[in-house]
This record gives C-alpha cells, structure tokens and sequence, in this order.
C-alpha cells in the first residue's frame, strides 16, 4: 500500500476515537490533512476545533468548521497529528512541517493525544529523521554550536520561518537513546523555543496505516 493510502486509512480510523469530542485539536501535515478532510463527515457533532498551523486553519475554515484559539478553550478532550518518527513507548520527533511548537502547546492541553502514521514512521530509536529545533533568529549560530557539541549536525531550514517568526535548524546525526532527557537538555538551551522531541508529553494511542491495516498500538 502506497504511504499516502497508510496515511488516508490511519486518517479515517481515527474518527472511532472521537468518543463525542466536542473540541478536536488539529495537528499539522499530510496524514493531518486527509483527517480534517474525513472530519467534515462528522462535523455536525463537533462545536470547534483547535489549530497548530495558519496551513491547517485554512483548510479547516474551507471545510466550514469553527476554529477557535487556544486561549478561549479550558480543555481539549482529544488531540489528533501525525509525526515524522514514533517509538513503542509513543515518543516522537515532529517538526517536519515546522508546527512543532503549536503543536507541543495543544498536545500539552489536550487530555488524550492519538497519534495517525503511516508505516515508515514507526523506529526503534528516534533520531534517523533530522531533529527540528525552533529558534528564536538571534541566537540561530549559538544553538548551532550547542548542537555540534551534543553530536548533533545541524542546517538551518533555507528560506522557511515558522508562524511564529522563528527559524528552524534541523539536527542530524543524532541517535536518541534517552529522548527525555535530551528534550529537556535540547529545550534548556537559551534560545531555544521548542525542540522536536515529544517524549515528556508522548502519544496516547498510535493507529498506523500498514499494508495489512490500520494498528492500533498503546504505549510499551
Ligand atoms: O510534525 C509535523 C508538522 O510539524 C507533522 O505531523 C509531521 O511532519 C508528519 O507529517 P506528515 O503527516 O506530512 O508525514
């Protein structure tokens, strides 16, 4: 099965686990595209949905559905993205759309996070994906050399800022064998806005679209 089918049947899957969300929080990227687009079938029993992305805000609002900001709700009962690589435990990297720090605010929100991948983003060790880290412009050359000195080779994104205003480095050479302690140690570095380590708030559910099927896979 090609990715995308993966990716339109992880989609799709994820609508059983809605359970009545009357707020959904909307990641970011293709896997997430071809979700708000299936969403639209249920879109009567959802009040609003939360963005992480102008992308995805754009294509929610063609689609008719109410986007409302963070600030204006308490809580997100379920929370739906993708990632660019996940492990058993449901510790990801993401940033590859370069929505990582939005993302990482509504998943740290949102009560239950259910990650949608195809196949070829299931790892054993994370770090094979560049590491995307957001950073504030100014201090772009000084965490280049904090990566340098974790191992890391980083290159900064050409011609791409985030909707923040921020610019990303993406970090390879990297083989993350305690991905909680390198966010903490990536995300402490001054200058850094968010790194692309989501291992402290990891997913709740993984349903990842395979050639024999959608898996549906809780944390190890
Ligand atoms: O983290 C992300 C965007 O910032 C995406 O979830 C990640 O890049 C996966 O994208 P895709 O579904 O296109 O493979």
């Amino acid at each position: 099965m090609a990715s995308d089918q993966q990716k339109k049947a992880a989609a799709e899957a994820a609508l059983s686990h809605l359970q009545h969300a009357n707020i959904v929080g909307i990641g970011t990227g293709s896997t997430v595209n071809f979700f708000i687009d299936a969403l639209t079938s249920i879109k009567g029993s959802i009040d609003a949905v939360v963005s992480s992305s102008e992308a995805s805000t754009e294509r929610l609002r063609r689609h008719g559905f109410e986007v409302r900001e963070l600030n204006a709700v308490d809580e997100i009962p379920v929370y739906v993205d993708g990632a660019d690589e996940i492990n058993r435990y449901l510790q990801m990297i993401k940033g590859g759309g370069g929505a990582l720090t939005r993302e990482k605010i509504i998943a740290a929100v949102s009560r239950r996070f259910i990650c949608i991948a195809d196949a070829s983003k299931r790892v054993d060790v994370l770090g094979g994906f560049p590491l995307p880290v957001e950073v504030i412009p100014m201090a772009r050359s000084y965490v280049a050399r904090e990566m340098v000195k974790l191992g890391g080779w980083p290159a900064l994104r050409e011609g791409f800022a985030t909707d923040n205003g921020n610019l990303i480095l993406d970090v390879r050479n990297l083989q993350i064998m305690e991905p909680s302690h390198m966010e903490q140690t990536i995300n402490n570095i001054p200058g850094v806005v968010t790194v692309g380590i989501f291992a402290l708030r990891p997913a709740d559910m993984l349903l990842l679209g395979t050639d024999q099927g959608v898996e549906t896979l809780t944390a190890a």
